[in-house]
């Protein structure tokens, strides 16, 4: 139901359930590996890229629309032409400034962009414009709770660092080839998104299975969604998870060879290229081929539900990061931290303890705190202290007599307010007094039929709802209207 709404978020498990086409175990592609797999444990570090909402670009006026038409929102500091120079955006700062506290990083007072080089056809300038050694925030860490269905559990996860960057073009294929052109094959380059500034979010190690790592994303996604610094979308790339995977036999404490993926552009993707890696990785090692695991990129293909080579992983070295000598140091001032820090807004993590501390079952705190703006308060309290009052006053029952959990109340709520529902069906659903009426009517104005009723023919019934339905204009609730139904016909029968 809450799914097509961008200013909502999802656990990794709610969109699992939403994508039955997502079935394909990717278990079936690696048989044989159950029985080793418990030999071995996985280290899970996730790369998060968020797009952000500024106006314009990172370094130049530009601004990006997703989906424009190639090459329309371009100039010559994003196109790389010689001797076009970078002017910091200062949103940029400020965002980056608010997902560190977000995270509960420590910000840098003193950092500065480095140039980081390397020759792909979506980098014009032949570098991108990063931080290196001195990232704007490190050292934070995101709590979490898994979802019920999985044991449930509170997890910390370590912050690496954040670091500000500038997104790269996109490349546009025809023909089949897929990494470089072929002569047999054109390759386009669009330069709208060059530029788009981005918040790299390095995570720790500290994953160990794909749920971990999916709802480690979820959480990023509702966390800048809070923040209001990108509309966190993954199918749009705004939210890009690269995860890195290695194993390690259980009871060795040295990591294993980590293996990037990228590609993944939902939360079920993210859990199940893990899954998928984890047994590959596990087979060979147990074949005894574990050096044939070696650092590379991957990529997930999602029709084929595995990994497959993409490229072999730069080292460090052959970046030859230097400092950007056409930017300015980047100083935060106390007072500018200090304010962001004032204006920062409830985060999921507070929303959950406030849940929690209000007595609702952890399902239900999941549930609320998806969605940023949980449940309107407002609304919640007109409900109770309108319609499901006087139900209960109606039906002489109390507030926990009645069926309604606060989930579905919220769930009704945001169909309202999202309008997938209109006000007066909602109410309709709750309130059995309109119900009782048009049952009344009805069987005041079907005599004959009634007497039928009396005299053993009760399949009539069905008529009877019929009619009541068409009264109300197709909005009554069925459950409800076959039971006030029934007890009025068993009354007057
Ligand atoms: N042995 C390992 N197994 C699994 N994950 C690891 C391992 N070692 C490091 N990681 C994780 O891999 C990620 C490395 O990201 P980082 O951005 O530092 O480097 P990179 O991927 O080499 O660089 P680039 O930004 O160029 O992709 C981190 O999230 C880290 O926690
Ligand atoms: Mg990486
Ligand atoms: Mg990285």
């Amino acid at each position: 139901m809450k799914s097509s709404s961008s200013s909502t978020t999802q656990t990794a498990t709610q969109e699992k359930q939403q994508n039955p086409q997502t079935k394909v175990s990717p278990r079936t592609q690696t048989k044989g590996i159950d029985k080793h797999i418990k030999d071995y444990e996985a280290i899970i570090g996730i790369e998060t890229h968020v797009q952000l909402s500024t106006l314009t670009k990172a370094f130049c006026g530009c601004p990006y629309n997703y989906g424009a038409q190639p090459n329309t929102s371009i100039c010559p500091v994003c196109m790389g032409l010689p001797g076009a120079l970078p002017v910091l955006n200062s949103k940029v700062i400020e965002f980056a400034v608010k997902l560190g506290l977000a995270l509960n990083c420590k910000l840098s007072f003193n950092s500065k962009f480095d140039r980081k080089q390397y020759f792909y056809p979506d980098l014009p300038k032949g570098y991108q414009i990063s931080q290196f050694d001195i990232p704007i925030a490190s050292n934070g860490y995101v709590d979490l709770d898994l979802p019920v269905e999985f044991g449930g559990g509170h997890r910390r996860f370590g912050i690496t660092r954040v670091h500000m960057e500038e997104d790269a073009g996109k490349l546009l294929h025809s023909g089949n080839g897929r990494y470089l052109a072929t002569l047999s094959h054109l390759l386009q380059v669009d330069l709208n998104r060059a530029g788009v500034p981005l918040l790299e979010i390095v995570s720790e190690p500290d994953m160990r299975n794909g749920i971990e790592a999916a709802e480690y994303a979820a959480e990023i996604q509702r966390v800048v969604r809070y923040l209001g610094i990108s509309n966190g979308n993954m199918q749009e790339g705004s939210l890009r998870c690269d995860v890195n995977v290695s194993i390690r036999p259980i009871g060795q404490s040295e990591f294993g060879t980590k293996v990037e993926i990228k590609n993944l552009n939902s939360f079920s993707s993210v859990n199940r290229a893990i899954d998928f890696e984890i047994s590959r990785q596990v087979l060979l090692h147990s074949q005894g081929q574990g050096n044939s695991i070696v650092q590379e990129t991957r990529l997930w293909e999602e029709g084929a539900q595995k990994t497959v080579t993409m490229r072999k992983k730069e080292g460090l070295s052959d970046y030859r990061y230097f400092p950007e000598p056409d930017l300015p140091e980047v100083i935060l001032k106390k007072e500018y931290v200090n304010s962001i820090q004032n204006s920062l807004p409830e985060l999921p993590e507070m929303k959950r303890r406030r849940y929690e501390n209000m007595g609702l079952s952890m399902q239900d705190v999941l549930f609320l705190a998806n969605d940023i703006n949980g449940a309107d308060v407002k609304l919640a309290t007109n409900w109770i202290m309108g319609d499901i009052a006087a139900y209960m006053k109606n039906e002489k029952v109390s507030i926990n007599d009645i069926k309604l959990i606060p989930r579905e109340l919220a769930e009704l709520i945001a169909s309202i307010k999202g309008g997938t529902i209109s006000g007066k069906i909602g109410k309709e659903i709750v309130d059995p007094a309109e119900i009782e009426k048009m049952v009344d009517k009805v069987l005041s104005e079907n005599p004959n039929q009634l007497e039928q009723y009396r005299a053993g023919k009760t399949k009539i019934q069905g008529y009877f709802a019929g009619q009541v339905m068409k009264l109300s204009k197709g909005k009554a609730n069925p459950g409800l209207l076959n039971k006030i139904l029934q007890q009025k016909l068993n009354a007057s029968s």
